[in-house]
C-alpha cells in the first residue's frame, strides 16, 4: 500500500491525516507530536479556530530538525466557512488563512467547507479559489460535503479552470455513501473521509470488536484500515497523544474481504455530524 495518493492535478496527498476539530488548548503540541510520529497531513478549517495553532505545531516541528523536517513533507489543509463564501469574501478570507500560518508559505489544499450557501456563492468562492492557485497561495483546491449535483454544477460551469482534487465527506461503515464515493471516483476526485471513527459514537460496535479481535488490532485501527482499503483518505482526530501512533499504524496489516463485509452496514445511514450533501 503506497503512503501517498496521486491527485488529478498531478500532486500527491498522504494516505491519511490528522483531524483537528475540537483540538484547542494543546493544539500545537498535538500537531508537532503527530508529525514526529509520522503523520504528514493536518486537516483544519477557519471554523475550528485553531489554524494558527496548527501552523505553530508544524513550524515547531520544522524548526526542531531543519535538516530532516521539510515544509514539502507536510500537507496542510484548511477550509472556508460559510461567511467566507462568495467571490469577495473568499478573496479576503484566503489571504487571512495564509497570514495565520505565514511561516508555511502556502496552503497545500483549500476546501470550500460546504455547499450550503447556494449556487452563486459556491461558484463565486470557486472563482476566488482558482485565482489563489494562480497566485501561488494555494497548491490544490477541493470541495467538502458536496453531493453529486453540486459536483456536476461545478464541473459543468463555464468558469471552471481547475477541477476539485478531493471531496471531503463523512464516510465510515455506518455512513458509506457508496454511490457518491463511486461518482467521485468516476470523476477522478479523491475522497477524504471525515469522522472515520464515527466521531467515536460507534467505535465499540459489535462488528468492529469482532474484526479487531480477529486481527489483533484495536477498534480504531479496524475502522481506519477499512477506510484506507476502500481507497479513501481518512483523517481521524485525536487529542490523546497515546492514540496518535495507534491510529497511524494501519499499513502493517490487511483486512480480509470477509472482515470488510463484517464491518460494513450499507443499509444504515447515520452521519455523526451534519448532512448537507443534498442542499439546494
Ligand atoms: N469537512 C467537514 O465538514 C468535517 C470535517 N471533519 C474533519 O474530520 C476530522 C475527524 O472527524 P471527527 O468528527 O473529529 O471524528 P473521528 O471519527 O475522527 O473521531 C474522533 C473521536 O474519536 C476518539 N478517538 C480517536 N482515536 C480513537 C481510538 N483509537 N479509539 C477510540 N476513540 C478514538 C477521539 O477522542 P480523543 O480526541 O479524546 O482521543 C474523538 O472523540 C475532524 O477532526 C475534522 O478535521 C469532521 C467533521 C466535519
Ligand atoms: O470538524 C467539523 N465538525 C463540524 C461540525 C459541524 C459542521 C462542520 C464541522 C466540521 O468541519
Amino acid at each position: 500500500m503506497s503512503k501517498s495518493i496521486k491527485l488529478n492535478n498531478g500532486t500527491t496527498i498522504p494516505f491519511m491525516g490528522l483531524g483537528t476539530w475540537e483540538i484547542l488548548h494543546n493544539c500545537p503540541s498535538v500537531v508537532q507530536t503527530a508529525l514526529d510520529k509520522g503523520y504528514r497531513m493536518i486537516d483544519t478549517a477557519t471554523l475550528y479556530g485553531n489554524e494558527r495553532e496548527c501552523g505553530q505545531g508544524i513550524i515547531q516541528w520544522l524548526k526542531a530538525d531543519p535538516v530532516k523536517n521539510k515544509r514539502e513533507d507536510v500537507y496542510y489543509i484548511t477550509k472556508l466557512w460559510h461567511q467566507e463564501h462568495g467571490y469577495d469574501n473568499a478573496k479576503a478570507a484566503i489571504k487571512k488563512c495564509l497570514q495565520k500560518v505565514e511561516g508555511l508559505g502556502y496552503i497545500d489544499l483549500l476546501l470550500i467547507h460546504s455547499p450550503c450557501q447556494g449556487k452563486a456563492a459556491r461558484l463565486g468562492t470557486w472563482k476566488a479559489m482558482q485565482e489563489a492557485v494562480d497566485d501561488g497561495l494555494v497548491k490544490s483546491i477541493g470541495v467538502s460535503n458536496y453531493g453529486k449535483d453540486h459536483i456536476l454544477e461545478l464541473l459543468n460551469w463555464s468558469g471552471l479552470k481547475i477541477k476539485p482534487v478531493v471531496n471531503e465527506i463523512e464516510v465510515h461503515p455506518w455512513c458509506m455513501r457508496q454511490e457518491l464515493c463511486d461518482f467521485c471516483k468516476s470523476k477522478d476526485i479523491a475522497v477524504i473521509a471525515f469522522a472515520p471513527l464515527s466521531h467515536a459514537g460507534r467505535v465499540n460496535d459489535k462488528s468492529t470488536v469482532e474484526v479487531a479481535k480477529r486481527n489483533r488490532i484495536t477498534n480504531g485501527q479496524a475502522l481506519i484500515r477499512w477506510s484506507v482499503q476502500k481507497g479513501y483518505i481518512p483523517i481521524p482526530k485525536t487529542k490523546t497523544i497515546s492514540r496518535l501512533s495507534e491510529n497511524l499504524d494501519v499499513l502493517s496489516f490487511n483486512l480480509s474481504d470477509s472482515d470488510v463485509k463484517t464491518l460494513e452496514h450499507p443499509n444504515v445511514h447515520d452521519p455523526s455530524d451534519w448532512e448537507v450533501t443534498t442542499v439546494p
